[in-house]
């Protein structure tokens, strides 16, 4: 939306941000697998380089000797030499391409791959926290940027390097005098790109952060798109966007200016030299100093050194551009997954400082609450770790005991943390302080894949994803059958409209599900809930979006299964507490009242109030 354009990302720029050469050699776990055929590369470009270098010998030989003393055939074999020398400078060029393309596409591949899965361990704090343009672009076009690196600038930084060397070395025994005047620029030259690195390090750093903010507000307007429509906002969207572009173009134009000065530099200095040297070796010549053939070979060299000096500019640029994408894939692998996400361990640490729980007045206090079986939570408070360090914990002091087999209602003003209590329980969030059992096993010290297998839930806002109607529902439950499928379709009252759609449970339901209507989407989420047949049950107000006749028809159903589990439902209206064996009433992030519906609606005014609906932040 456009009023909700994040913040420029420009400010994560870090001027102080360490060499490109420390920032690259991060890649190298993952360029390992493929260091031979890299190395076998760099060898090939390196021998094809100076083949060329060999041409200007040739050519010295050619016109002191064949030339000078008129034998035709001895022209013909130099030209024959020549030819031979820049095919096999041209086949080892393209030998080397062909031995990195390969192996280069699959370290980008397995880079993406390592990104996709640390993204799917990071806890949910982490997306919370991080613009989702900004993860997107960091697995797009940054990598590819990396293997553009690969491919190009990191080898023939190395080739050019060595010509240039190389090149030196025999400008310098054909002329030293000559020599000196053509290697008289080396050194402002390097100076020059020193500067240009740091320079354009920061540039490409900024234009890469904010290409990831123009890729989230695209990503917004495109799922947005009904909103935007609805609300008639296109035009204050795309002034946001126009914005950014404006910035991100702007960013684009100072790397474009820092290229042309130094690759103007890297030009002019180099051809500078090299009239310099035509012209003292021309009077060299002219007073006999020096053979023609010399000069000829001289100047060849000297003109085949001039492609690798001038790219130093935009191998540097690319290799800054490199350096930035590294940062910017590492900063995001380097947030810690949770420790347990494949095994065992405990998210918290210390499994949670463990807090005396308060009482409500109810029996969910007991002191044996660990041991026992079903939902235990003993004094959880619980803060966003994007909070504001002095706000109040959104949950405090939570001591609720969910039996074996019992359906608690958990019903509260809008904000009072419903939604924050249920993600804890999957442990989508860890509680800052205190614990949760599930049948007397402290949560944190279950892996996620353990708490997975135990807990299922349904969101309020049902996330559908691009495949089949049957894949979703299935999504809930490993092992799940097509009987379950069946039976899970049946409970949520979704069979109906599935069997009805174009391939029944095969058809494609669209990107979210947004093929479906807002009901139809609740009840496959809800579906995939309760395909798994889980030990416990978390349903977050999961039937809002369905109409009187099928939220009855859909609770009928839903009877059957919470009788066989121990559930928590966030209910907003009586029709779903009474589903219920009991109702939590959460009011201001604490539990302040526990009984049956009907006690709490005699007992307690605030409940009364709220499942009247004349509560003012009632549902
Ligand atoms: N990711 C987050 N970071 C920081 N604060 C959050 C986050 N998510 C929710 N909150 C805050 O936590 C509080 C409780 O939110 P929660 O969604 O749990 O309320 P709720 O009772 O489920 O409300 P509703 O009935 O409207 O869905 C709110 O003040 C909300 O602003």
């Amino acid at each position: 939306m456009a009023e909700t354009t994040r913040t420029p990302e420009t400010d994560r720029t870090d001027p102080t941000r360490h060499s490109a050469v420390r920032s690259l050699l991060r890649l190298w776990p993952f360029v390992r697998p493929v260091r031979a055929r890299l190395i076998t590369a760099a060898c090939v470009a390196v021998i094809a380089s100076c083949i060329g270098l060999v041409i200007p010998l040739v050519l010295k030989w050619l016109v002191d000797g064949p030339v000078a003393e008129r034998d035709p055939g001895g022209v013909w074999l130099g030209g024959g030499y020549v030819l031979l020398l820049g095919l096999a400078e041209a086949l080892l060029f393209g030998l080397r391409r062909w031995l990195v393309a390969r192996p280069l596409a699959g370290v980008e591949a397995a880079m993406r791959e390592a990104l996709y899965r640390h993204l799917q361990r990071l806890p949910v704090a982490f997306h919370d926290r991080w613009p989702s343009g900004q993860l997107l672009s960091r697995g797009t076009t940054d990598l590819q940027l990396l293997r553009m690196f690969l491919t190009f600038p990191l080898t023939f930084l190395l080739v050019n390097g060595t010509t240039i060397l190389v090149g030196g070395v025999i400008l310098l025994a054909q002329r030293w005098s000559l020599g000196l005047v053509l290697l008289a620029p080396v050194l402002p030259l390097m100076a020059l790109c020193s500067v240009f690195e740091a320079k354009y390090g920061r540039a490409a750093r900024r234009t890469q952060d904010q290409l990831g903010d123009l890729t989230t507000v695209v990503e917004e307007s495109v799922l947005g798109i009904r909103i935007i429509k609805g609300f008639g906002r296109h035009r204050s969207q795309a002034r946001a966007f126009k914005e950014l572009t404006q910035r991100l173009r702007a960013s684009e134009l100072r790397k474009a200016r820092l290229l042309a000065w130094i690759w103007g530099f890297n030009t002019a200095l180099p051809e500078i030299a090299i009239g310099g040297a035509l012209v003292l070796g021309t009077l060299q010549v002219a007073d006999g100093a020096l053979s023609a053939g010399t000069l000829v070979a001289f100047l060849s060299a000297a003109l085949a050194l001039r492609w690798p000096v001038e790219s130093i500019g935009f191998l540097l640029a690319m290799s800054n551009e490199a350096a930035a994408a590294t940062d910017r894939y590492f900063e995001v692998m380097d947030e810690r997954a949770r420790a347990d996400d494949d095994g065992e361990g405990d998210a918290n640490g210390d499994g949670g400082e463990r807090t005396e729980g308060s009482d409500v007045g109810d029996s969910d206090s007991d002191s044996d609450d660990d041991a026992a079986g079903g939902l235990v939570f003993s004094g959880v408070e619980f803060r966003y770790p994007d909070a504001a360090p002095d706000s109040p914990p959104t949950l405090k002091d939570i001591t609720l005991h969910i039996r074996p087999g019992e359906t608690m209602a958990l019903v509260g003003a809008t904000g009072s943390g419903k939604t924050t209590l249920t993600a804890l329980v999957p442990r989508l969030y860890d509680p800052t302080a205190g614990r949760i059992t599930l049948d007397g096993r402290d949560l944190a010290t279950l892996s996620r894949g353990e708490a997975r297998a135990l807990v299922a839930v349904a969101f309020e806002e049902p996330t559908l994803f691009s495949a089949t109607a049957a894949e979703n529902v299935l999504m809930g439950g490993e092992h799940a059958q097509e009987s379950d499928l069946r039976r899970a379709l049946r409970v949520a009252q979704a069979d109906g409209f599935v069997d009805a759609l174009p391939n029944g449970g095969a058809t494609e339901v669209g990107e979210q599900g947004l093929s479906l209507s807002g009901g139809q989407r609740q009840r496959l989420a809800l579906a995939r809930a309760v395909v798994g047949r889980p030990r416990f049950l978390i349903l977050d107000d999961p039937l809002s979006a369905l109409d009187v006749h099928t939220e009855a028809l859909v609770e009928a159903a839903l009877r059957q299964v919470l009788a066989t589990t121990t559930a928590l439902v966030v209910a907003h209206r009586p029709s779903t507490v009474l589903l219920a064996d009991r109702v939590a009433l959460l009011s201001d992030g604490k539990i302040t009242a526990v009984g049956t519906h009907h006690e709490l609606l005699r007992d307690n005014p605030e409940y009364a109030t709220l499942m009247s609906g004349e509560g003012e932040g009632a549902r």
